[in-house]
């Protein structure tokens, strides 16, 4: 297997907060990656800096064997990334076919109008209702992407992920504010979006359901990497557990 994505020696500093303090690691193509740690333990920093939002002090960030450290995350995406965030980000006033359609348009452009200009209309539109079908939202293609309620726009902004045909995808808290009904139903949609050979890295507070999808984890405290290896295991680590314990954090996966 190859690194789809690897990091080495990747650091960066807020004023006195070291946010991320030298990560390195590699993720396989097709791996199942849950990246986890206490609050403010530096992991949607870490992602931002793999998609470009962050520009680290130190270190490189290699997509596909391609060091992208510099590059803007137009460049990333077209290597074959893709990110949801933490806070859904959907156009709110345009439809949720239209939401697809422009995320599928940046896949080819970084500028929003023109990406939108260079799709096919036909073509493209006919890709994203199957696309949105695949995740859960077929029927809801005519709304307005601000109409939908959280647990509907946190599968939008998994297709919005899935239109650029990506290779990796970054997923930031997918399950944050869902129920526990919506929370299920959202990781069966992500592995089924694992089965169809898209590598998955994942942040996400929800342990129990983390530990049943996850392949590896990668635990992060104070910027850096205090655990890597099989769910169980890296679990089990006391280093790990007092990580959690110290933070103030129950972990289902005790049980
Ligand atoms: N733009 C910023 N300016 C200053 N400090 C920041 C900034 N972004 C993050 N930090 C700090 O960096 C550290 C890591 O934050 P980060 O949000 O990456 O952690 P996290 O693991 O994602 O936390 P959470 O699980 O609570 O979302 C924290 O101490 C945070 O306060």
């Amino acid at each position: 297997m190859s690194a789809v994505l690897q990091l080495d020696d990747v650091a960066i500093r807020f004023g006195g907060v070291q946010a991320v303090g030298g990560v390195s690691c590699a993720v396989e193509a097709g791996d199942f990656v849950g990246l986890i740690g206490p609050n403010g333990a530096g992991k949607t920093t870490l992602i931002r800096i793999i998609a470009g939002l962050l520009r680290p002090d130190r270190g490189k960030v290699i997509l596909g064997g391609i060091d992208v450290t510099g590059d803007p995350t137009s460049a990333r995406v077209r290597c074959g990334l893709a990110l949801t965030h933490q806070i859904v980000r959907p156009f709110r006033e345009m439809t949720v076919l239209d939401n697809v359609v422009l995320a599928a348009g940046i896949g080819y452009t970084s500028e929003p109008l023109r990406a939108l200009l260079h799709v096919s209309r036909r073509r493209e539109s006919e890709r994203a209702a199957a696309i949105l079908a695949s995740v859960g939202l077929a029927g809801t293609e005519r709304k307005l992407a601000g109409a939908l309620p959280l647990g509907q726009l946190k599968r939008l902004e998994l297709a919005r992920a899935l239109a650029v045909s990506p290779k990796v995808v970054l997923l930031d808290e997918p399950l944050a504010g869902l129920n526990h009904t919506e929370a299920s139903k959202q990781v069966e949609t992500i592995s089924e979006v694992h089965q169809r050979g898209i590598t998955v890295v994942l942040v996400e507070h929800n342990l129990e359901e983390v530990m049943r999808i996850c392949r590896r984890l990668i635990v992060l405290n104070n910027g850096i990497v205090i655990g890597d290896g099989e769910p169980r295991e890296v679990m089990a680590d006391p280093v790990v557990h007092d990580a959690y314990v110290g933070g103030g954090m129950v972990t289902h996966a005790e049980a």
